[in-house]
């Protein structure tokens, strides 16, 4: 059987690769900038089994899947080897390293130079690998794994330098990016200066991308003062002559500074990159973190400019996440390269589990309720919670994307204070925005495993349901429960079929999921509803009987005393 083999590379590489298009039936590799592979996807695909077009095909098309390559139904990933120090405090080095390139979708090996004791008041100890076994570790994974970029951090010695070179030499194709980390933010030595002669004569010349900070290109070009923007020009040009492809100076430290400027130099043109200089004391391990970013950028096949603008952008963005966030007691603290930490430490959300029992009184707002009785849409919730809602969605039709966003957010603050779940119905966009417990989707909306995809493990989906196919459906796609409706007539929603208590109880006997009941129900007959005996029905939904009336929370303690009578009549 023709074996097929496709491997996206970086441009940089496809200069020093073979030509294009590879000859069918044989084992092949090329290497094409991604704009280049989309237009010529169909001339890969036309050599390739089915299974490969899927995994091709997907690969090229989403944003930040990092998949280089397609071999029968196996994929291969975009692989960046760091080889760096650790350091114990997790915010630098080869921790950063690998949150970094975990953050942006790239698979991440690590070849450990040294150990550090280190935490946020500066580095403590440092213990240098020896040379052999840093050789070993270079061996074990470059002799077996598919990497596409290495990162250097953190060389402490000559000798670990030419061990490195040693296996550059032996991989040519790989992709170079050089962070030339010397000193710590703190002031520490993590590389004396006796490492300077081989960086500048056999480093360098190897590296795509070389990526120092101002004190760095200082030192490398023997003490040349860098103090301005113009400096940094100078410097890249210097640093460029010294032979890496690309050079970019980070102007992180550079004193005086509104903006954080970094300049990057290709050989021909200088492009000055700003961004908004973060008030924050969590800068430690910037630098590793872009150069990371840098080359995972490149191993998903970005032309260097563009790898790292993404870079920058995606620290900027962290920092500014991680501005308040507190890890140590010292002056300079690591930051979240997966942008949660700060809302998991303000402790306004809980992480709870789904349960079902949540399902009992579920309100469901409307716009057009609210605006006939006129009512703010956060004052229609506080009152339905105060009436005994345990479940809150917000079912604004009409709304305009700004104004719902804010308005939700405000919800949020008032459902949380109550230990109250609000889901958002349809707009995946407006529940990440705002940070909402979850979402409602309708049969037509967001299907719920793309949901799922966007919103993570651990939010709250809902679909609504008719059938006993679609509540089938609903639990292989991974919701969470299902609303099933309308069960009697209703205002609400236009041309909606209603299935009455014979199609509701179908449903939850099909159900593996808890189910709410919707669509008509008031506190006439929600006893009824909850009477039909299936175990994960689990309450009723409810929107004109709440929110078309004069008082909601007169109607919501009507139904919920209704429900709780059901309740205890049942156990
Ligand atoms: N406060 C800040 N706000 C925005 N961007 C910043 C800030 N500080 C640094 N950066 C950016 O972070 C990146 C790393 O630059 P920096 O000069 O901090 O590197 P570094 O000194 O090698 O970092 P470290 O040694 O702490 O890992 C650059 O793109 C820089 O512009
Ligand atoms: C291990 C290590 N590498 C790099 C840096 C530079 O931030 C550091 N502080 N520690
Ligand atoms: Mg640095």
């Amino acid at each position: 059987m023709a074996s097929s083999f496709c491997t996206v590379l970086p441009s940089h590489v496809l200069a020093r690769k073979a030509s294009f298009p590879p000859a069918p039936s044989e084992i092949f590799r090329t290497s094409l900038a991604p704009e280049r592979f989309r237009r010529h996807r169909r001339r890969f695909l036309q050599f390739s089994c089915p299974k490969v077009v899927r995994a091709v095909s997907s690969m090229a098309t989403r944003e930040g899947a990092a998949t280089v390559a397609a071999e029968g139904s196996k994929i291969r990933v975009a692989h960046v080897l760091t080889v760096a120090g650790s350091d114990s405090g997790g915010g630098a080095g080869i921790q950063a390293d690998l949150k970094a390139c975990g953050a942006r979708g790239v698979y991440c090996s690590t070849v450990i130079t040294a150990l550090t004791a280190q935490n946020t008041a500066g580095v403590q100890g440092v213990n240098m690998v020896s040379e052999e076994f840093v050789a070993e570790q270079l061996k074990s994974v470059l002799s077996d794994m598919h990497v596409d970029v290495v990162k250097t951090g953190m060389l402490p010695s000559v000798g670990i330098v030419k061990v490195l070179l040693h296996s550059l030499n032996e991989f040519p194709h790989l992709a170079l990016v050089v962070d030339p980390v010397m000193v710590s933010t703190s002031g520490d030595v993590l590389a004396g200066p006796s490492i300077l002669e081989v960086f500048r004569e056999e480093l360098l010349p190897r590296a795509d991308i070389v990526t120092p900070n101002l004190r760095e290109a200082s030192t490398l070009l023997g003490g040349k003062q860098i103090e301005t923007v113009a400096d940094m020009h100078e410097a890249a040009k210097l640093l460029h002559d010294m032979g890496p492809r690309n050079v970019l100076v980070k102007g992180g430290d550079l004193p005086g500074s509104f903006d954080a400027v970094d300049v990057f130099f290709d050989g021909e043109e200088f492009y000055e990159l700003r961004s908004a200089r973060v008030r924050t004391h969590n800068t430690h391990g910037t630098g590793c973190t872009l150069a990371s970013c840098i080359a995972a950028e490149l191993a998903k096949g970005s032309p260097t400019l563009s790898a790292v603008k993404v870079a920058k952008r995606f620290v900027e963005t962290a920092l500014d996440y991680s501005k308040e966030i507190v890890v140590g007691d010292g002056p300079q603290g690591p930051f979240d390269h997966f942008l949660m930490l700060k809302r998991e430490m303000q402790g306004s959300r809980k992480h709870w589990i789904f349960e079902p029992s949540r399902l009992f009184l579920y309100a469901v707002t409307d716009s057009v309720m609210n605006k006939n009785w006129d009512r703010s849409i956060t004052d229609a919730v506080k009152a339905a919670i105060e009436g005994g809602a345990t479940i809150v969605q917000l079912r604004e039709k009409e709304a305009e994307t700004g104004y719902f966003i804010e308005a939700a957010k405000s919800c949020l603050e008032v459902c949380r204070s109550h230990g109250v779940s609000l889901l958002i119905n349809d707009r995946v966009d407006v529940a990440l925005a705002c940070d909402a417990d979850g979402v409602h989707v309708g049969q037509s909306d967001m299907p719920v495993r793309v949901a799922r995809a966007l919103l993570g493990p651990d939010k709250i989906i809902g679909v609504s349901c008719k059938t006993p196919e679609q509540a089938h459906r609903a639990w292989t796609d991974g919701a969470d429960y299902i609303g099933c409706g309308g069960v009697y007539p209703t205002n609400t929603k236009a041309n909606n079929k209603t299935i009455g208590l014979d199609g509701l109880k179908a449903v939850c006997l099909a159900s593996k999921l808890p189910v709410v009941a919707i669509g008509g129900i008031g506190p006439s007959n929600a006893g009824a509803v909850m009477e039909i005996g299936a175990p994960n029905l689990k309450g009723v939904a409810v929107v004109s009987a709440l929110f078309d009336r004069e008082c909601i929370v007169e109607e919501a303690r009507k139904l919920r005393a209704t429900l709780d009578k059901g309740k205890t009549s049942n156990s």
